[in-house]
């Protein structure tokens, strides 16, 4: 297994609060890992940073896909680290609510397209093709996520999961190598969180992305992560496997807010 990620003592101050403090995460390819914590331990500030919506005030992010050459992302802007290979999905829903279900998705694969803003306009030959192309991949996404059926329904007509999955979906569509999920589960009922369960699975088994998710859902946690990071206040108090992490003092008391160790 090849090395992809690797945060080397990341850092995030916002004024005089340190968000992330000195925090180390690597991640082999192939792998689901996940980053748990209690509410405000930094952890969508972590995603944030490794993705480019904010630079990190100290430490580096380094990336090295599969096909490519290892190489530092800080400071990159999140459109140019989504065309390297890292796809995510938000806390909140962040649809395009009043577009199709297949636009959504189509509005992800975008960034793959050869044809720029020139050829939108004058529309050379290649470009009708790569339009096909472009709805016949949206098209076959949707059914790997089981959305199909919804594909010309308005996004925001669809019932609540779907809607998390096709956020799922647009992700994809940008052909990502890591797939970093803030909270996936988040508002699902416990028949939609099962979906979901075997839904990453099957993204890591058959499209070969490595899964890196958020998540305060800790069984979809434990039976998911080959690995856990946690964090409190900024720094990470924990590694483990799901065994290790449930039973570790330092984890428990992050989480009741007591010393059950003593
Ligand atoms: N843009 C910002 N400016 C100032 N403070 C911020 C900013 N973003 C996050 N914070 C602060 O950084 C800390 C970590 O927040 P963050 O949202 O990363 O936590 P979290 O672990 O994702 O929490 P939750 O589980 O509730 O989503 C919090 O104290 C938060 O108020």
């Amino acid at each position: 297994m090849s090395r992809i990620l690797e945060v080397k003592n990341m850092t995030m101050d916002f004024g005089g609060l340190r968000a992330v403090n000195r925090v180390n995460i690597g991640m082999q390819q192939g792998e689901i890992i996940a980053l748990i914590g209690p509410n405000g331990a930094g952890k969508t500030t972590f995603f944030n940073c490794v993705t480019g919506v904010y630079t990190p005030t100290g430490g580096d992010v380094m990336i090295c896909p599969p096909q490519g050459e290892l190489q530092s992302i800080k400071g990159a802007k999140p459109s140019r680290i989504s065309a390297k290979g890292l796809a995510r999905t938000f806390q909140n829903i962040r649809l395009f609510p009043n577009m199709t279900v297949l636009e959504n998705v189509m509005i992800g694969r975008h960034n793959r397209l050869k044809t720029g803003i020139v050829g939108a306009i004058f529309r050379p030959p290649g470009t009708k093709a790569e339009e096909e192309q472009v709805l016949h991949d949206s098209y076959e996404i949707l059914k790997k996520l089981n959305l199909g059926q919804y594909a010309n329904d308005l996004a925001r007509n669809l019932p609540y999961g779907a809607q998390r999955r096709l956020e799922i979906a647009r992700a994809l569509a940008t052909e990502p190598f890591l797939l970093l999920l803030d909270e996936p589960a988040a508002g699902m009922n416990p028949q939609e969180t099962k979906t979901l369960e075997s839904l990453i699975l099957k993204i890591r088994d058959t499209e070969k992305v490595s899964i890196f998710l958020i998540e305060h859902d800790m069984s979809l946690v434990m039976s998911l992560s080959e690995r856990i990071y946690v964090m409190d206040y900024g720094k990470m108090i924990a590694t483990g496997t799901p065994e290790e992490v449930r039973n570790d003092p330092a984890v428990i008391k992050a989480y009741l807010g007591e010393d059950v160790s003593a």
